[in-house]
């Protein structure tokens, strides 16, 4: 395998900022997919194949352009995101200019997509409405933020560099590239570690750091000397997404990789093998566990079957449905109850949702909600005002309506989840799930399907990856009505076993 210009370059950059690489590894670089890591001879677990000197990290406080950046008050991702693109604006005259010059101009996040293609490609996903809200929210950062740096700086600055496309661009590359190194790093552009693709729940080589660089800390910060052994000690995968908790399911508990091995020099990073990979094999990290849409949302790609993905409903439309068989009185008081008894939906920015997970089972809470909406009035009005007089649902000592009592005290056992699924209960998620479906448009999932097999991974990215997600969520809608197609399963299968029992009497 030949090695490219662009990697030979990086390769002489790397070994003269004091990178140790081990000779097993080798870097592919694909004219359409980008670069790749593979295994040059078998490598083991525990194997340190990469050392990375944190000083050769572009960050907020590596980067030539460090004293603006604070003094303007901007750090994190903002931060780096101006660093890149001032280190950027020098060419060849950037300390990382054999790093950036392998960097591609921006990565092919939706964040990047015209607001047509967005609104084309995205609707009804996840995505959508976020993608929007990341494009308005970008422009704002950049208008208050980077404009004013230009306006105070202009015979430093080259403003060719600094545009609100460069800024777009600088944010895709932080966004997909950057990890946390240590705490007085934050965020960084980490060179070589930012070369391995992902992989879900295949992590075979680990990035690990210990925090803090002592020697280039400022007199600022004594409570820096007494940190624990513990606090010392970080490790990440890729920077954990600071993600929408919609689309990772977060709701549910999230997922962050956990750290087995340390390195002892803390100015350097290590890449350490997890696994044993065989020669020839690619080399793969893992960004996080994360569903289609937050893969395609902070990475440009998205992966068949994968176990994270999951599909939101959002609480208005579960009123929409209630809308079309109750009046806005009874929805309303339905609710109030539901939250009375101390449920909720989960919360994300101004939204409340509930979680369909990967096989189609809806959030307990989601079950609930539809139970005590189809409550027959009679016995609604005891339950809420036995709940009432008692102050909560616990201390009441309601005894005439003992099954419904029992199913909605029961929070989240399987026993209860089971007794919820009452067919109009059932009727209820198919029609949710219909008017969620609705979102997708007039073409169906085949017609998804088919169009996918249609398009190119890598020529005709944004629709090819925009249809998988589409495709994924839709599937989920799919096992959510056949989930919602077997009423009362489980008081099925008790019944049928009584009459087996009694038969054999
Ligand atoms: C950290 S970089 C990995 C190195 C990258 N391939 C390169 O050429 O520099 C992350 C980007 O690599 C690509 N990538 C990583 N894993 C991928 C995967 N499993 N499938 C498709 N693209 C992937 C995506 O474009 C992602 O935004």
């Amino acid at each position: 395998m030949v090695t490219s210009r662009r990697l030979r370059a990086f390769k002489r950059w790397m070994l003269s900022r004091g990178f140790e690489i081990s000779d097993g590894l080798e870097f592919v670089d694909h004219p359409e997919n980008g670069i790749a890591v593979r295994a040059l001879y078998q490598l083991k677990e525990g194997d340190v194949v990469a050392k990375i000197p944190k000083d050769a990290c572009l960050t907020v406080k590596t980067s030539g352009a460090s004293q603006m950046i604070e003094h303007s008050g901007l750090d994190g991702k903002l931060g780096l995101a101006v660093a890149l693109m001032y280190e950027r604006s020098l060419g060849e005259k950037s300390p990382w200019a054999g790093y950036l010059q392998l960097l591609p101009h921006h990565e092919c996040l939706p964040l990047m997509w015209t607001l047509n293609e967005v609104n084309e490609l995205l609707s009804g996903t996840e995505l959508h409405k976020t993608v929007q809200e990341d494009k308005a929210l970008m422009y704002e950062d950049w208008k208050e933020n980077i404009l004013p740096i230009l306006d105070f700086s202009p015979s430093k600055l080259n403003p060719k560099y600094f545009g609100v496309e460069e800024y777009f661009a600088a944010r895709s590359l932080v966004a997909s590239r950057a990890f946390e190194i240590d705490d007085y790093h934050g965020f960084g552009m980490v060179p070589l570690a930012d070369l391995f693709n992902h992989k879900t729940d295949a992590e075979d080589v680990h990035f690990t750091s210990v925090s803090s660089n002592y020697e280039s800390d400022s007199d600022d910060d004594d409570e820096d000397e007494c940190v624990t052994d513990e606090e010392l000690t970080k490790s990440s995968s890729m920077d954990e997404p600071e993600l929408d908790p919609a689309l990772t399911g977060k709701c549910s508990g999230g997922n962050l990789e956990p750290s087995s091995v340390v390195g002892d020099d803390p100015s350097m990073l290590e890449m350490i093998m997890i696994k044993d990979v065989s020669v020839g094999a690619e080399v793969f990290n893992t960004y996080g566990s994360m569903g289609n849409a937050a893969l395609l949302h902070r990475y440009g790609f998205t992966e068949q079957d994968n176990p994270y993905d999951i599909v939101n409903i959002d609480l208005e439309m579960v009123l929409q449905w209630c809308s079309s068989l109750f009046s806005a009185r009874y929805t309303r008081a339905r609710v109030s109850f539901w939250r009375k008894l101390g449920y909720s939906a989960c919360i994300s920015q101004n939204s409340e949702y509930f979680e369909i997970s990967s096989d189609g089972e809806p959030q307990f809470e989601l079950l609930i909600l539809l139970y005590i909406m189809l409550l027959p009035e009679d016995v609604y009005n005891k339950l809420d005002l036995s709940v009432s007089v008692a102050g909560n649902i616990h201390e009441s000592s309601e005894t005439s309506l003992s099954g419904d009592w029992n199913i909605l005290t029961k929070k989240a056992s399987n026993m209860s989840k089971e007794s919820l699924l009452s067919i109009k209960v059932c009727d209820a998620l198919l029609a949710v799930a219909d008017i969620r479906e609705s979102l997708y448009g007039l073409n169906s999932i085949e017609d998804d399907i088919e169009a996918s097999g249609r398009f190119n991974c890598v020529g005709e990215r944004k629709l090819f990856h925009s249809l998988v997600l589409r495709i994924s969520e839709r599937k989920i809608l799919e096992k959510l009505r056949n989930y919602s197609a077997q009423p009362n399963r489980f008081g099925k299968r008790n019944s049928a076993r009584k009459k087996m029992k009694s038969k054999k009497k």
